[in-house]
């Protein structure tokens, strides 16, 4: 956005109680016709904007009545949406991470040249114009029902982190969503990705744990010609196709150190240099990372580069799973009966009370997929009743619950329930998949040795089945 020379332009509250400083940004932006309340302490910002909304606040952190980032936290938690850029004399990560848990949009670093505060005025202008955009076209932020993505339970069990989005997206810092397999941490990226400024921009999402570590070191950065053998022309990697956009790391925890090393390097240099190659490529993306492990214990013990997690994590989001969130359940049932009935152009079947109540008291082990499976399933079958959810049910307990031997999966032709021929293929596959993984020790590539699968089939099958994760650790 450029801003126009005109007399009702934006408007600034600037809160600085240096009176040059002041003098000099009101010269600056007054310059570029915004229209600059200056205001000299904490009391005067406060007084101020409780009664005005400015479209953008510009925030010292050192005032000589008090604190900025405490001004700017009780300022959020009062309902302020404007912008806000905090100015710093300090360009520390840890006060960047600060100013943004405060709610800041932007920082900037004392002392910045008057073209880098128009830079920053101007893109924060910007995002707070989109903001308002969005809430008038949707107030919760999430539901996007056309492509299926609604984020069902935002004002359930899953509203802290719902309420948190709009800002998170309005942001350009690094998130990283923790929580355990199925708990929606894509459609969490997906949304922030939705709801940015960056949203015309590609959204590339990549599982680090689908792809062998020199594969994903490959994909992500690209390389050059003759960088490996099979290398015959040069190539651009995922990280160069994000540009513009957000780069989604699935996974993050199965990075190798070595990925993890040269992505470190993106984050702090903003840039990237192929494999096999000397030149490198300036790349602008937001990173959004995901991960079921925990980061801090391996970079405790030396698995994951502590340095890196602090980089990738300046906003944390953690998902419940979906045991822990049950009230969820309905909402999402009928959800997905929904979308699926749509998608297969049939009438979606109803729960009845009783399918509800042990639907409520299953554990889903594989959280919100293992429940969209199984509601999937019973729109092809046509009935959605206890009887439809007893029998799979019963069946999936057990082996979660307590990992019993993967034979005990296939049941007897005299036990077995009479089944579609679609459920008992996909019984038994769960069954192989669980009998290999635990014969590989849960070594994902051995495992898929043994069953004659590559190693992205099997990836996708233990997410497909919601196989629990301590199947298949390795
Ligand atoms: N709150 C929700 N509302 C609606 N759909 C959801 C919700 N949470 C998850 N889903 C759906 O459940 C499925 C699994 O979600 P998603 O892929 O985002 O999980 P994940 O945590 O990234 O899983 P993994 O760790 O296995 O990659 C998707 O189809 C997603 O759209």
């Amino acid at each position: 956005m450029t801003v126009d020379a005109e007399v009702n332009g934006p408007e600034v509250a600037l809160v600085e109680d240096e009176r040059n400083l002041r003098e000099l940004y009101q010269d600056v932006l007054s310059a570029r016709g915004l229209r600059v309340v200056p205001l000299e302490s904490v009391a005067a910002a406060e007084a101020h904007l409780s009664r005005h909304a400015p479209d953008l606040v510009l925030l010292d952190v050192k005032l000589g009545d008090g604190d900025g980032l405490a001004l700017l936290d009780r300022l959020r938690q009062q309902g302020l949406r404007t912008p806000v850029i905090v100015m710093t004399a300090f360009g520390t990560v840890e006060r960047a991470v600060q100013a943004l848990r405060a709610g800041a949009t932007d920082f900037l670093v004392k002392p910045f040249a008057n073209e880098r505060l128009v830079s920053a005025v101007e893109a924060a202008l910007e995002t707070g114009r989109r903001l308002v955009e969005l809430e008038l076209a949707a107030p919760t932020l999430a539901p996007d029902t056309d492509t299926g993505r609604a984020l069902i339970g935002a004002d359930g069990g899953l509203r802290d982190v719902a309420a948190l989005l709009p800002r998170v997206a309005a942001s350009d810092a690094t998130v990283l969503v923790r929580g355990e397999s199925g708990t929606g941490k894509e459609l969490v990226a997906r949304a922030i990705h939705a709801a940015s400024p960056r949203l015309d921009g590609p959204f590339v999402s990549v599982n680090c744990a689908a792809l062998p570590p020199s594969l994903l070191e490959s994909e992500l950065f690209g390389f050059e010609r003759g960088a490996f053998t099979g290398a015959h022309s040069r190539r651009k990697g995922l990280i160069e196709t994000a540009e513009g956009g957000t780069l989604f790391l699935d996974e993050i925890g199965d990075m190798s150190l070595e990925a993890q090393a040269r992505l470190l390097r993106v984050l702090q240099e903003r840039e990237i240099t192929r494999i096999g190659g000397r030149e490198t490529v300036k790349v602008d993306l937001r990173v959004i990372s995901a991960t079921h492990r925990d980061l801090d214990a391996m970079a405790a013990s030396g698995q994951f580069r502590s340095d890196l997690l602090y980089r990738l994590a300046v906003i944390p989001i953690h998902l419940p799973p979906l045991r822990e969130r049950a009230r969820d359940i309905p909402g999402l049932i009928e959800h997905f009966l929904e979308k699926h009935a749509a998608r297969k152009g049939l009438r979606p079947p109803r729960p009845d009370p009783e399918t509800l109540r042990r639907a409520l008291a299953y554990p889903w082990p594989g959280n919100v997929r293992e429940l969209e499976n199984f509601v999937e399933r019973a729109v092809v079958l046509g009935h959605f009743d206890s009887e439809s959810l007893r029998a799979p049910l019963a069946q999936k307990a057990a082996p979660v619950s307590a990992p019993a031997p993967a034979q005990a999966l296939v049941e007897t032709p005299a036990q077995a329930p009479v089944q579609t021929l679609r459920d008992a293929v996909a019984s038994a596959e769960r069954a192989a998949v669980i009998a290999a993984l635990q014969a590989a020790k849960g070594q994902k590539t051995a495992a898929a040795r043994l069953l004659g699968v590559s190693y992205k089939t099997l990836f996708n099958k233990i997410h497909e089945h919601g196989i629990r994760e301590e199947l298949h650790i390795g």
